[in-house]
């Protein structure tokens, strides 16, 4: 990465406002997935070492500018004190005066976390008055927050214009990670590509066209595909003005020599739910009144062999509706395949994928989970994220 990061810096006895991504899920007030405070431990664990004022900062969530009580950070500062075997101060607001005057009070290696950025309006504007405010609590800026690092906003990237400002490890790892995929990828190298965002990947698998040498579509975006092909897929997902670009993705592949792979056969059900009929069915053959929900059987074993072929995979989006135990076989057979590619390097982003890799408890077998969704797929997509872009170059 060409951009500076905590190593390139003095931070002993400086006030350090790092900004992370804490937009974990909740339930009744209690973190349910950690996963993303803990991404960021190792840059706030350094940051302590080094005898920085840990000033941390993060949204939750979208509560449009407004104070939303579910959405304080009160139950993320404990999670991230018991983590750090630490007590972290949490204060109500972001800044002003009371803020300062808590981060008065700190010593070297302490850590402070600031309320919601997102209860103020300024924060998604990225209004050049909230940075400022923001930019007066510290002396430097630390940027670890990948999965929000796609967002122009006051505390991922108006604050960099007035700090000296530098990336932290999560985001340093993710971005030389996710571009050595794509700048110099071992081969074979396969991207598979699933989900139900069909509008939001479409530009997505355009793009990987000119990297890969496999491309796998599941899930729901298969079927616009199925479609594109001139068969029958019933109730299935379909976005309809999109089928004339899925003939010329098809067609682009050939043009480029990239093996293109769909689904042969499909599990379909004659209902969006659990416990619907359902039957096995070839590609072809979808009946009119059902709709596909997973990938069939030949299709898992077609799409395990060229994975384990691979040398490196990357992985967006369910091969089916994997929250419903009876659709999430196409997709633990996927994350399987990916678990048992020794020689593979595997990457997986998007917070569905994620979860599915959790939920079949395959997560410590993957070599790179991103912690950011849209974050990874815009990158991957070869548009600059603003939030790196601002920081300072080496
Ligand atoms: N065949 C399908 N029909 C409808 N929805 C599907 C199908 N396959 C997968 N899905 C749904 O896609 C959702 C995830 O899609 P998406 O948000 O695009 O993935 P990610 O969060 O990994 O980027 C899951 O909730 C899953 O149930
Ligand atoms: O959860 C996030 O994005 P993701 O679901 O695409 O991984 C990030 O915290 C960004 O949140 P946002 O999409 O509300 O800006």
């Amino acid at each position: 990465m060409n951009k500076k990061t905590v190593r390139d810096i003095d931070v002993k006895g400086k006030r350090v406002f790092c900004r992370v991504d804490f937009n974990v899920p909740m339930q009744n007030g209690v973190v349910t997935d950690d996963t993303r405070i803990r991404a960021a431990l190792p840059t706030i664990q350094y940051l302590m070492e080094q005898g920085a004022k840990v000033i941390l900062a993060s949204h939750l969530g979208r509560p449009k500018g407004k104070v939303v009580e579910e959405m304080r950070l009160n139950a993320v500062a404990e999670r991230l004190s018991e983590l750090l075997g630490k007590r972290v101060v949490k204060t109500d607001e972001a800044y002003g005066d009371a803020v300062k005057a808590a981060i008065a009070e700190m010593n070297e290696g302490d850590v402070l976390l600031l309320e919601n950025v997102r209860f103020y309006p300024g924060e998604e504007k990225n209004d050049p008055e909230l940075a400022k405010a923001f930019a007066e609590l510290a002396d430097v800026y630390v940027n670890d927050a990948f999965g929000a690092a796609h967002r122009a906003h006051a505390s991922t990237e108006g604050i960099a214009h007035h700090l000296p400002a530098v990336a932290g490890f999560l985001m340093e790892k993710e971005i030389e990670v996710l571009g050595k995929a794509l700048s110099n990828p071992d081969r074979p190298f396969t991207a598979i590509i699933g989900g139900a965002k069909v509008k939001d990947k479409i530009g997505v698998i355009e793009n990987l066209l000119d990297k890969v040498d496999n491309l796998i579509i599941g899930g729901g975006l298969a079927y616009t595909f199925v479609k594109a092909l001139g068969y029958e897929i019933g109730k299935s997902l379909l976005e309809e003005d999109k089928i004339e670009l899925a003939k010329s993705f098809m067609e682009k592949a050939k043009e480029k020599g990239v093996n293109f792979y769909m689904p042969v056969d499909a599990v379909v059900a004659d209902d969006f739910s659990n416990d619907a009929n359902k039957k096995v069915v070839n590609i072809d053959e979808i009946p009119s009144d059902w709709e596909g929900l997973d990938i069939g059987p030949k299709t898992r074993e077609l799409y395990r062999d060229v994975i384990l072929k691979s040398k490196l995979v990357i992985w967006n989006g369910p091969m089916g509706v994997f929250e419903m135990d009876a659709f999430a076989e196409g997709t633990k057979a996927v994350a399987q395949a990916l678990a048992d590619a020794k020689d593979t390097y595997t990457v997986i982003g998007g917070g569905d994928s994620a979860a599915a890799v959790e939920k079949f408890r395959l997560a410590d077998k993957m070599d790179h989970i991103s912690t950011g969704g849209g974050a990874s797929l815009e990158f991957m997509e070869g548009k600059q994220l603003p939030g790196v872009v601002a920081l300072n170059d080496k």
